[in-house]
């Protein structure tokens, strides 16, 4: 049997830093090496099993990213893009896997990866699960066997306490409808539709956050022509969708060469060159 990878994980407190902690140490592949918070968070220095309300798992909290980076396999790091890219750089210096799920990071905040993917392997996407890797696949050869007399439009809905919109997966959806219909995104999008809009303009892709609740992650991508719609859905009912990819792409990355790959390349679904 291959040897259990050191995986450290970012943001341990947060909603995905908890189910990532617990799928890691149920796992027989890796184990939980570094539990990492942002400094002054009232749970450094205690043990995060503890913290989390179980029963101890032998690895306090830190505020030292570079020491617990430097010391695993592997990080998984569902945060914020300024902290990100902070963590990229640690795990370029370490030559290690960096698996970010971090959304809302603007084209500039992606870039400033750039200079660590010729160390670190880094694998990002907005959303881990396999269900809408599959679906970003199906939402672009549906825009591609379709013409622009279907208006496009993404509708995604999550919790009270999401802080970007459009989410990473609407966006990601965005993107595989553009490529189907042959256009970039960043010409066609409508992101925010207020007021007197006017009407809506033949080829664009629309954009819809509902924020409510405890929702987990649901996207609709809305093909609407006269007289028909066609909607390709995918809903999260649980965040261990999510945790499971990121677990799968930090096993996938050991042994990798440096770059930059995303989720289609792990799960084998990227077309073909
Ligand atoms: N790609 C995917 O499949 C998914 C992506 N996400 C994204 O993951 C991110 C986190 O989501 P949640 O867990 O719901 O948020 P959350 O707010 O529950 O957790 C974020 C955690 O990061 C911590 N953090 C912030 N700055 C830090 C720093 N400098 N050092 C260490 N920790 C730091 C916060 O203290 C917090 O505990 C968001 O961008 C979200 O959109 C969420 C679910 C799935
Ligand atoms: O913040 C979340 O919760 C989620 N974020 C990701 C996104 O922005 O798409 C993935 C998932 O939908 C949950």
């Amino acid at each position: 049997m291959s040897q259990s990878i050191r995986v450290a994980v970012t943001g341990a407190s947060g909603r995905m830093g908890q189910t990532l902690i617990s799928l890691v140490n149920a796992s027989d592949r890796m184990h939980l090496s570094g539990a990492i918070e942002r400094p002054g968070h009232d749970w450094i220095g205690r043990d995060v099993g503890e913290a989390m309300g179980g029963s101890a798992l032998g690895i306090s909290v830190t505020d030292d990213a570079q020491a617990a980076i430097a010391g695993a396999d592997a990080v998984i790091d569902f945060t914020a893009p300024v902290a990100t890219i902070q963590f990229a750089e640690f795990a370029a210096s370490a030559g290690i896997v960096h698996v970010i799920g971090t959304t809302g990071m603007t084209d500039d905040e992606i870039a400033a990866l750039d200079p660590f993917t010729s160390k670190a392997t880094i694998i990002r996407a907005g959303n881990m699960s396999l269900g809408v890797n599959l679906l970003t696949q199906l939402t672009k050869r549906v825009a591609a066997a379709l013409d622009d007399d279907y208006d496009i439009e993404v509708i995604e809905a999550h919790h009270n306490q999401k802080v970007d919109a459009p989410s990473g997966t609407a966006l990601m959806l965005g993107e595989a409808a553009a490529e189907g219909r042959g256009v970039k995104l960043s010409d066609v999008a409508d992101r925010g539709r207020d007021g007197i809009t006017g009407a809506r303009k033949k080829g664009d892709i629309g954009f819809t956050a509902i924020r409510g609740g405890d929702i987990i992650g649901e996207h609709d991508v809305m093909f609407a022509a006269a007289g028909e719609r066609i909607i390709l859905r995918h809903v999260a009912s649980d965040r261990t969708v999510f945790a499971r990819g990121a677990l799968k792409a930090a096993l996938w990355g050991q042994g990798r060469a440096p770059g930059h790959y995303d989720m289609l390349d792990v799960l084998g679904l990227s077309d073909p060159a």
